[in-house]
């Protein structure tokens, strides 16, 4: 169960603040994937910064008791000057897990070839999101956290093989995806949720969420 508390977050841009959650109280419980529809510069990345812990409320109380991953598209949790085995062994470490088998799932899923042993800064850009993606399917958490859908790969094999693992994965695990568009939540949740104006109004379907979303577009 990831819950939220009362929970208060804005920034101050220097002439005004800018309200990320006001107030906001919810709770996502196991099996019961949310969608979070937001327009751009609402606030998406930072309320799923809180929910990863990365970023602190300014008040109120976030409760996580259940594995909850960083976020995927999160491309901080990738260092560069590093090789793609060392970032694995790392994050193997850090989630407590066992570093060979970390290693060994990436270098099988990611399909890097000789630059799974190079640092991370020669990659290309599709490089880097099948290394991302292959990390995070690596280990094994109640809650995924996804911002703004999966980082794109035109890669058939990997797009395939990633896909399968995802689906069986989702079956026993709970996603939380937050995106402007509604078409991306679409395959994933359960349940929708609109992020506005410092508010988070939660429904039973996407439709429903969908209706508010347009509305006040
Ligand atoms: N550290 C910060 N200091 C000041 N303002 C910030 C800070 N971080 C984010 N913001 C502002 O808060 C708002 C929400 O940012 P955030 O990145 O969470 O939105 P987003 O919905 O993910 O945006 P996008 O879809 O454009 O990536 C933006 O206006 C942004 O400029």
């Amino acid at each position: 169960m990831l819950e939220f508390q009362d929970v208060s977050k804005s920034f101050w841009t220097g002439t005004q603040r800018k309200v990320i959650l006001n107030h906001a109280s919810f709770r996502v419980d196991l099996g019961r994937s949310l969608g979070i529809l937001a327009p751009n510069g609402t606030g998406k990345t930072t309320l799923i910064n809180m929910m990863a812990g990365l970023e602190k409320p300014d008040e109120g109380k976030i409760i996580r008791d259940c594995k909850i991953s960083f976020p995927l598209g999160f491309m901080g949790g990738v260092v560069n000057r590093i090789s793609g085995k060392e970032n694995a062994r790392y994050i193997a470490n850090i989630y407590g897990l066992d570093d060979d088998y970390v290693e060994a799932f990436a270098r099988w899923l990611a399909g890097l070839g000789e630059y799974f042993d190079m640092p991370v800064g020669t990659y290309s850009a599709g490089m880097r999101a099948r290394l991302t993606v292959s990390l995070m399917l690596a280990l094994d958490f109640d809650i995924y956290l996804i911002d703004e859908g999966m980082p794109t790969t035109t890669d058939v094999e990997f797009n395939r093989k990633a896909g399968a693992i995802l689906r069986e994965r989702l079956e026993k695990s709970t996603v939380i995806i937050v995106s402007h568009q509604a078409n991306t939540l679409e395959r994933f949740v359960d349940r929708a949720a609109v992020l506005r104006d410092g508010t988070l109004h939660m429904f039973e379907t996407l439709e429903e969420a969908k209706q508010l979303y347009d509305y006040t577009a």
